[in-house]
């Protein structure tokens, strides 16, 4: 044999299990156009040939269901019907669109389960549209998604990188490096984190055991809601922020109006430069370890350990990549929302023991959260 007929031969076939052999038959069944009209048909097979019918036309549909959201939000709907169901030419005249467009824009709401239409043609909030009404931070967050869905715009390209600078790292501008920080680049982020915490806080402090413990620092504490609520159920802890220092001034301002100054100190500074405060003897890290990549989450990790006293609590609370009934969640919406913000990626709770492990903390246990969706949390000691 040559060496050139050598270069040309097919690698050795690899020996396959009976899984990928069974994978490989099944799918190349499923491919066929013959056997989804017939399993569509067949009765055994029927609903599971609709669900996934239905579940391959909704990823081929999320971004226009997306689009109905922004619109609602954007023209205000949820609020408009927020007193009561309104007749469609009165919701159109208020939202200024031509009445058969508002009913496009109606029809489609419902079919989302943000609306509902009564029996006389009226139009009210649904389950989801009234849950928009209760969290003004959904709609903050369905806003600044315009940025992700232009970043996103060729996603290809996002994956291929490097790109030019996208619309989330300018919003994120720590994502890119924290030297240029000023308060005007902050501002938007800081506000959005503030108003999307209350979901998170009462979910993390109900499952942190925070008793004993006499001073929370809260890392990337951002305007301090998480703190504050951290403070009210725990009166006797006190407690300390560290985040940027453009936050930590913002953090000060709040905690000022709070009538909660005396019992914080809030430091500014960048955890990047290896340096915590000392003294604390709880630390978390809330929304703040998925930002980063592996090599600053160690050292910052390392940092905290070294902050901790002996016996020393951390938390770590966020959404988490594999999380049971969420994992679109983590590996598609954040592995992309941080891939076009330029820094992090979402990690598994076994990802993040391992994390812990390396940086010398012990006693390492998952804490069960009420909405595992928003965020779980891994607790660890010095
Ligand atoms: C996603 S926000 C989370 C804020 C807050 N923990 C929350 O859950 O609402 C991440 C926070 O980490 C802060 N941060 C990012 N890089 C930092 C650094 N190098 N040093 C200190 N704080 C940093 C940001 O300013 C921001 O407040």
């Amino acid at each position: 044999m040559t060496a050139a007929t050598a270069r040309t031969e097919p690698p050795a076939a690899p020996r396959h299990g009976w899984r990928e052999r069974w994978l490989a038959f099944r799918n190349g069944l499923v491919a066929r156009p013959a056997f989804q009209r017939w399993a569509a048909g067949f009765l055994l097979t029927r609903g599971i040939a609709q669900r996934n019918t239905r579940a391959l036309f909704d990823l081929c549909a999320g971004f226009v269901y997306a689009q109905v959201l922004f619109a609602c939000v954007r023209l205000d709907l949820f609020g408009l019907l927020r007193p009561g169901p309104l007749a469609p030419e009165i919701i159109a005249r208020r939202l200024d669109l031509p009445p058969e467009r508002a009913l496009t824009l109606l029809k489609a709401a419902v079919s989302l389960k943000l609306l509902s239409r009564l029996s006389d043609g009226r139009f009210g909030l649904a389950d989801l549209g009234a849950a928009m009404i209760g969290n003004p931070s959904i709609a903050a967050m369905v806003e600044h998604h315009a940025m992700l869905y232009a970043d996103l715009a060729d996603p290809v390209a996002l994956l291929r990188g490097p790109s030019d600078q996208t619309r989330l790292s300018r919003y994120w501008p720590y994502a890119e490096g924290v030297e240029a920080i000023r308060p005007d680049s902050v501002a938007a982020y800081s506000g959005l984190m503030a108003a999307s915490q209350a979901f998170i806080a009462g979910d993390v402090l109900d499952a942190l055991p925070l008793s004993g413990r006499t001073c929370l620092m809260d890392i990337g504490g951002g305007e301090g809601v998480f703190l504050s609520e951290a403070g009210r159920r725990h009166p006797n802890l006190s407690l300390c922020l560290f985040d940027l220092p453009p936050v930590a001034e913002r953090a000060r301002v709040r905690f000022a109006a709070g009538g909660l100054a005396s019992r914080v100190t809030c430091h500014g500074g960048s955890f990047l430069d290896g340096n915590l405060p000392t003294g604390a003897d709880a630390i978390s890290l809330v929304r703040v370890v998925h930002d980063h990549d592996d090599d600053v989450v160690e050292a910052l990790l390392r940092a905290v350990h070294a902050a901790l006293s002996p016996g020393g609590l951390v938390a770590i609370a966020e959404p988490m990549a594999g999380t049971p009934g969420a994992e679109p969640v983590g590996d598609a919406y954040f592995g992309f929302y941080l891939l076009a913000m330029g820094s992090g990626r979402p990690r598994r709770a076994d990802e993040l023991t391992a994390m812990l492990t390396r940086a010398g903390f012990t006693d390492i246990r998952e804490r069960p959260t009420r909405r595992p969706l928003l965020a779980r949390m891994i607790t660890a000691k010095r």
